[in-house]
């Protein structure tokens, strides 16, 4: 049976000026965890924000008590160097550290040789994260074939094996662009191998689009603009939990 629903708006949606009660506040509406977009302006073409701002925003926000647990911040690490980051980010407050499979072979390498090897990297930077203290996710961006994860997913060595994937529904960037109904079979692809996955789904989703992607077999929802720019941002929660509970037993 796939794993439950985890609804984790993003904030790249809220207003920065008021950040802080910003996360309370969608906390207080239903979300599960916060999504926080990391980026850097040479992964992708916009620059949000860094550690210090995640270290502000934590205390507003209770850190979870176990892990995936209400109030997990999930940094999306849209930036060309992961592995550079993951300490500040672990004493930030982040707790499920998602970097892009696109940017892992620059970054990964612990030696020259390593970097030759590309099937190493992803792996090696995910045991970095775990080694930390955090959980791994790895993304995918819609250029990505689906294939390239199955080698590390395979990984007998849970330590360099991701706790969660994440599909991306737009070219990672900027909120409030239209959904990609063509990323979804990577999701059917995914849940088909793996049940139990966390499979999660990030840009465009909402009220119009939840289904589409719950029937793939997403579990985990990010959603900016659906949730910050709701009149009932907990009705659009609600329904987006929904959608992916009433098709968790058929998945
Ligand atoms: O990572 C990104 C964009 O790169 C996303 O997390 C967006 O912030 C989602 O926004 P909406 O499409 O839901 O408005």
């Amino acid at each position: 049976m796939a794993p439950n629903p985890i609804i984790a708006p993003s904030i790249l949606s809220a207003d920065f000026a008021e950040l802080g009660r910003a996360c309370s506040r969608t906390m207080e509406q239903g979300a599960d965890w916060l999504h926080v977009d990391i980026m850097d302006g040479h992964f992708v073409p916009n620059i949000t924000f860094g550690a210090p701002v995640v270290a502000k925003i934590r205390k507003h926000v209770d850190q979870p008590t176990q892990s995936y647990g209400r109030g997990t911040f999930d940094c999306h690490m849209m930036i060309a160097e992961p592995k550079k980051w993951v300490k500040e980010f672990k004493a930030a407050g982040c707790d499920l550290y998602c970097f892009h499979y696109e940017a892992a072979f620059s970054s990964a390498a612990e030696s020259p040789e390593q970097k030759t090897d590309e099937k190493t990297n992803p792996k090696a930077l995910i045991r970095y994260i775990h080694d930390q203290g955090l959980l791994a996710g790895i993304a995918i961006k819609p250029d990505t074939p689906v294939d390239v994860l199955w080698e590390i997913l395979e990984n007998p060595d849970e330590k360099e094996r991701p706790d969660m994937v994440l599909v991306m529904t737009v070219h990672p960037g900027f909120g409030g662009q239209k959904f990609m109904a063509s990323e979804l079979p990577k999701v059917q692809e995914l849940r088909k191998r793996y049940p139990e996955l966390n499979i999660e789904v990030d840009g465009g989703l909402g009220v119009g689009t939840i289904d589409q992607a719950a029937e793939a077999g997403a579990n985990v929802i990010v959603a900016g603009s659906a949730v910050f720019g709701a009149k009932d941002p907990s009705e659009v929660i609600s329904l987006l939990r929904k959608s992916v509970e009433d098709r968790k037993g058929r998945l």
